[in-house]
């Protein structure tokens, strides 16, 4: 960073991975694929990424690190693309990432729906980790656990300490492998739709909201619901058999 003359810009959360334990990590979960890395930064987790997977293309927005990333990293199975990793897409099946902080969710919500992504293995905030592999009932449980939960198999495989990166960032951070079971489709789109009519009012009981916020009979809503269940304390399966009334009227 000193010999390129760069300050690390906190607006798109540049924090450089430099725990040798952590990058270890992360290369023991990824698979011989193509793959992309969400913002490869000044390239230390890329130097090491390139050699293990099949092609790697890298996502950046900011051009000084394109720049410094195409300098050290000298391979032909290596493109990298200046672009906001939103609304480039990915289309590829492994991605992998020390995820950029401020757009963590949109960027699981963007991973979610695309299909061709069958791997993420990812650096997120602990507290975000805590949310995706959230039991029913608990304070993290919400609607990204709801739609993770029904796409993914997901595994926090270690937790680090803010001084694995440079600058610290403010909170510790989880390592999280997902690996896809479904499809998003139909069905799940409306899952979305359900769970944010529902968590909208997540302590209140369940079938009371969904009769008030869902066009679906109360009939139905009966053989569906458990009487005695408040939102948050819904299963993930609740939310898809919802879904599929509504994807199916
Ligand atoms: C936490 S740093 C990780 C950098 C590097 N992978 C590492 O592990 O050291 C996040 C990186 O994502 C980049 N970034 C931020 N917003 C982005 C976006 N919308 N699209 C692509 N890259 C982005 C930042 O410039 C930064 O380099």
């Amino acid at each position: 960073m000193k010999r390129n003359g760069i300050r690390p810009s906190k607006k798109l959360s540049q924090n450089f991975v430099v725990n040798p334990r952590l990058i270890t990590s992360i290369l023991s979960l990824t698979s011989n694929e193509d793959t992309i890395e969400i913002g490869c930064g000044i390239g230390t987790l890329t130097i090491f990424l390139v050699n293990r997977v099949r092609s790697l293309a890298c996502i950046e927005y900011d051009e000084r690190m394109i720049k410094i990333v195409s300098n050290i990293v000298r391979s032909p199975r290596f493109i990298p693309v200046k672009g906001d990793a939103l609304t480039t897409g990915v289309g590829r099946p492994q991605v992998v990432s020390n995820l950029p902080y401020h757009i963590t969710s949109d960027i699981l919500i963007m991973i979610a729906r695309d299909n061709s992504i069958s791997k993420a293995v990812l650096t997120l905030q602990k507290e975000v980790g805590e949310r995706l592999v959230a039991k029913a009932g608990t304070e993290s449980y919400g609607r990204l656990t709801v739609i993770a939960q029904l796409l993914f198999n997901i595994r926090i495989t270690g937790v680090y300490p803010p001084s694995s990166f440079i600058p610290r960032p403010k909170v510790e951070s989880s390592l999280v492998l997902l690996e896809r079971i479904r499809d998003y489709d139909k069905v799940v789109e409306k899952v979305e739709h359900v769970t944010r009519a529902l968590f909208s009012q997540r302590r209140r009981n369940a079938r009371r909201v969904a009769e008030s916020r869902l066009n679906i009979s109360t009939e139905v809503l009966t053989r569906i619901i458990p009487s005695d269940k408040r939102v948050f304390e819904l299963e993930p399966e609740v939310f898809l058999a919802l879904a599929e009334e509504l994807a199916n009227t």
